[in-house]
């Protein structure tokens, strides 16, 4: 499914897309659905009108450049951005308002706490929880990617700081990556955790690093410094910590030269099947999380790391 780029009859509607001028975007949405306007009403909202505006919970602050149509969004759940419900429903659903909003053309993902992008999922939601809770919890983490790697926006993440497992899934769900440099680390180190990421997962660092270099990343659950993550592709610009924010808004500048319509055309092309893939596969995905973590032996391993993370102090 991933290597066929899009069938006949897409293409087709493609080409009908670009050629009906005035209602393309109305066209655009319907031949690549990024969301469903049902699942928006149970989210709470995170609207981006020009001043800094936070979220009920305040996990996520946006604050969008009229002038440009850049949102910045903020990733703000001290200490280290661990993407618990909270944060990954607000994630979501201000992902979900950006795409509406018309007059929104960019969004940069960062921390709002420099040195951390995010340490991932939140372990303990996945620690000694009922296999309900469990599944309940990954079908967040589905949605929330969905959201973000399924945009029509240019996505840039300005990564400044650490940024393990699923703070790379974040990450590499972007179109672009820009990390901190130093000694702050990226990766999918889930087989260290007794985990396995994935397939769309396991697929996108594939597509973003190619076959070899993930499979081994992916068999050793590696974490890069951030110039080896360069030299690897994992990321695309290093810029010292204070600047990484700047370095985003440059790099997005730049992007916004391109026509919106035929960047969005181009990047769902590319993205549509394996987004196909995972709304397919999706019960079957939350299934195989639930069964795989609530595992004794996984549950012991993660027992484990917890104590790791704790004894580091
Ligand atoms: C076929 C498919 C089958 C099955 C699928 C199964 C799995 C799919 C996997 C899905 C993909 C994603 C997985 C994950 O994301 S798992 C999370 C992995 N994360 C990590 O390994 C990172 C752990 N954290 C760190 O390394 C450091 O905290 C970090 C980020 C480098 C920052 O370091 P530092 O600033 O020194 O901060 P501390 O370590 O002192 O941490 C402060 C505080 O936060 C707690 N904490 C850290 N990380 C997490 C976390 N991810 N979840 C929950 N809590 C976390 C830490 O314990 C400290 O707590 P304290 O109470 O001691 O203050």
């Amino acid at each position: 499914v991933r290597n066929s780029l899009i069938s006949g009859n897409e293409t087709i509607k493609m080409a009908l897309t670009i050629a009906v001028g005035g209602r393309v975007w109305r066209k655009f949405f319907k031949t690549f659905p990024f969301r469903s306007n049902s699942a928006l009403k149970r989210f709470p909202t995170c609207r981006a009108n020009g001043r800094l505006y936070s979220t009920s919970s305040d996990v996520v602050l946006v604050r969008k450049d009229e002038e440009s149509g850049i949102a910045t969004v903020r990733m703000n759940n001290p200490p280290v951005n661990s993407l618990n419900p909270t944060l990954m429903v607000a994630l979501r659903s201000c992902f979900e308002e950006l795409e509406k909003d018309k007059t929104c053309r960019a969004l940069i993902l960062t921390s709002q706490k420099p040195k951390v992008f995010s340490a991932g999922l939140d372990i303990l939601q996945l620690y000694q929880k009922s296999p309900d809770h469990v599944a309940q919890f990954w079908e967040k983490v589905q949605d929330m990617w969905l959201a973000l790697y399924g945009s029509r926006l240019i996505t840039m993440a300005a990564i400044n700081g650490h940024c393990p497992a699923a703070g790379c899934l974040l990450g590499l769900a972007c179109d672009y990556r820009i990390m901190a440099e130093g000694n702050f680390r990226i990766g999918l180190n889930e087989t260290q955790l007794d985990l396995v990421a994935p397939f769309w997962l396991r697929q996108t660092m594939i597509d973003v690093i190619g076959y070899r270099q993930a499979e081994m990343a992916l068999m050793i659950g590696a974490l890069y410094p951030s110039d080896k993550a360069l030299q690897l592709g994992l990321v695309d610009k290093l810029a010292p910590i204070e600047d990484v924010q700047t370095v985003a808004e440059e790099e997005v500048k730049n992007w916004l030269k391109i026509p919106d319509q035929a960047r969005a055309i181009t990047k769902m092309a590319s993205r549509k099947p394996l987004l196909d893939e995972l709304r397919r596969r999706k019960q079957e995905d939350i299934q195989t999380f639930r069964d795989e973590t609530t595992r004794e032996s996984v549950q012991k391993s993660i027992q484990q790391y917890l104590e790791k993370l704790k004894a580091k102090k």
